[in-house]
């Protein structure tokens, strides 16, 4: 079929805006994905901490360094993102918060959560 007049493309992602719920979605796959390869992490770190008081000891000495904690505060604050964000989908998926103003207020007061929730996953960390 010919199209008579050109549609409008835009496909320079730098100049398209996002809505908020937009980012916020696109936050929580990377968010998932975090979480996903941080367990396979963390699981080693555990079976490693739980294979002998020398093992322990070792487990503790990586978890010590200001590198790995940091590493650690950040899959911590993912795993929130997730949790929380993903709570509002599910509660999106039963039919609250679809239209654009409570979209973006339910988004601003996550983020909120996730940001109280990532300091204290600082407070747990160090
Ligand atoms: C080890 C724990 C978890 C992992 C590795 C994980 C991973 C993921 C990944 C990778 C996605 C993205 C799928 C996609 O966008 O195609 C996803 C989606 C989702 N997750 Fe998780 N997740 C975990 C725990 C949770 C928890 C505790 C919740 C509780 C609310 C949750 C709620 C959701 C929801 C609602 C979606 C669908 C979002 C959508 O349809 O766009 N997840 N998860």
């Amino acid at each position: 079929m010919k199209v008579k007049k050109p549609r409008p493309v835009n496909l320079d992602l730098q100049t398209i805006r996002f809505p908020l719920p937009a980012i916020a979605s696109i936050l929580h796959r990377v968010s998932g994905v975090i979480t996903f390869v941080s367990v396979a992490i963390l699981l080693w770190l555990l079976s490693i901490s739980l294979s002998s008081p020398e093992g322990f000891a070792s487990a503790a000495s990586i978890a010590d360094s200001f590198f790995v904690k940091f590493i650690l505060w950040g899959v911590l604050t993912a795993l929130f993102y997730h949790i929380v964000v993903g709570v509002r989908h599910l509660l999106m998926d039963m039919g609250y918060f679809e239209e654009m103003e409570t979209g973006i207020a339910s988004t601003k007061v996550s983020f909120v959560i996730v940001a109280v929730l990532s300091v204290f996953a600082g407070g747990l960390v160090w």
